[in-house]
């Protein structure tokens, strides 16, 4: 008995050393009730005024973990701000109630289930949103509307007025420097394995063997294949996304549940099979090219949301190793025109999109041979877009030497 017990401990405690490694999201959205304080009651025969009641706030902080909140809230998933103190005989003015302040990861996005309003959206690290407003404490003069009298022995109490109650979504979007975005298959998790070895990635010849997304640190220190070692040192987190179809602008494949995790990526790598894309060998899924992929990739993401097509982009053309001299040609062509900008021209009507992506970048590589010299240039190129995470604390002098991590 006593050693199956350690036994079981045992393996629990290697399979979260192997989740946490993985750094994979299973979970997005959690479902919290917030419950703001109520106002404390008013004294109407000394005109004493109730305390008003605590107002329900959430932090933006860094290095938390989505998983984080249910494990803080014990699984009961609700939220409570204290109620206003009554006015007292000796002490009319009753006391205002402490808010209530509750840490959340940065990105997350407050949502009232009610009437599927967006209330916030926490993106500012160590900003408080207000999210559920306390009631007010009970005076003579507030509006007789939300006002009870209350008959206690001899003296009348007036009521104070409900604090806000409802049921909120939180919905995490990842904020990585770099996210990841292509059609399934076409390399995106061999070129996160590229960036970053020692990560344990799941890769496989076959569409959607990432299934969530996953996110890993790069650290530009890791690269041995000899450019500028003099940079500062510098971490970028790096959002592998599950491949994506057409219409996932509709949610087809699931597709708003990754494409969301882009609206607050710094850097849109959009990593293409040179050798085309075929979801199935089937007549309803027509083979696309290098060209039609990357135009089709555009018009999902603008359909999804405009801004994303205005990102910041490097363009990736992966697998070139697998082509042959005519095939290269092509491809250094592609590579030539989507930096012109004019590859527009060159995609048929049906397949353009509104909003044509200008990339900053192209880069032919091969992921699989892990020599990707150039896109690790890239990076330290447009790392320029990026804002460093300051911790309002932190000590100036002190970060001067301290790794560089953005946010
Ligand atoms: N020849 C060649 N094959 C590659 C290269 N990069 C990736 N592959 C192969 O392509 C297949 C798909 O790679 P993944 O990295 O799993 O592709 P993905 O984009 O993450 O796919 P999903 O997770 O399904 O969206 C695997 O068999 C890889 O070995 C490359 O540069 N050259
Ligand atoms: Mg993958």
């Amino acid at each position: 008995m006593r050693l199956s017990g350690v036994l079981r401990e045992t393996i629990s405690q290697v399979q979260k050393l192997i989740k946490d490694d993985l750094n994979i999201l299973k979970v997005d959205k959690y479902i919290v009730n917030v419950k703001a304080g109520m106002g404390g009651a008013g004294l109407a025969r000394y005109d004493g005024v109730g305390g008003n009641g605590g107002d329900v706030y959430f932090v933006a902080k860094p290095n938390l973990a989505f998983s984080d909140i249910k494990k803080r809230l014990k699984s009961k998933m609700n939220i409570r701000a204290d109620n206003g103190e009554a006015a007292t005989k000796i002490s009319l003015i009753g006391q205002h109630a402490k808010h209530q302040y509750f840490d959340v990861p940065i990105g997350i996005e407050v949502v009232n289930r009610e009437n599927n309003s967006l209330i916030s959206r926490c993106s500012k690290p160590f900003r408080r949103y207000l999210i559920a407003r306390g009631g007010q404490g009970g005076y003579a003069k507030l509006n007789y509307k939300c006002v009870l009298f209350i008959y206690c022995s001899i003296n009348f109490l007036f009521r104070g007025t409900k604090g806000d109650i409802f049921d909120v979504e939180l919905h995490l979007k990842l904020r990585p420097n770099i996210g990841l975005l292509g059609f399934p298959n076409a390399g995106k998790s061999t070129l996160l394995k590229a960036l970053v070895p020692e990560k344990s990635v799941k890769i496989a010849d076959y569409a959607f063997t990432t299934v969530n997304p996953q996110v890993a640190f790069y650290k530009n220190e890791t690269n041995n294949d000899g450019f500028n070692l003099e940079d500062p040192p510098y971490t970028l987190s790096v959002a592998d996304l599950p491949g994506i179809i057409e219409g996932a602008s509709k949610n087809r494949g699931r597709g708003y549940q990754f494409l969301k995790h882009l609206e607050y990526a710094d850097i849109i790598v959009m990593v293409i099979d040179s050798q085309g894309f075929q979801l199935k060998n089937e007549l309803d899924c027509p083979f696309r090219n290098a060209l039609e992929s990357v135009s089709l990739l555009n018009k999902e993401v603008e359909l999804y949301d405009q801004r994303l097509a205005r990102k910041p982009i490097v363009c990736v053309l992966n697998k070139v190793d697998a082509l042959n001299e005519e095939k290269k040609k092509q491809i250094n062509a592609l590579a030539l025109s989507l930096q012109s900008q004019k590859w527009i021209d060159n995609v048929s009507e049906e397949l353009r999109p509104n909003t044509p992506m200008r990339f900053e970048h192209v880069v032919q590589l091969s992921a699989k041979s892990g020599k990707i010299k150039e896109f690790r240039k890239v990076l330290n190129i447009m790392k320029h877009h990026l804002h460093e995470l300051k911790d309002v604390k932190e000590d100036p002098m002190e970060s001067q030497n301290k790794r560089k991590v953005y946010i």
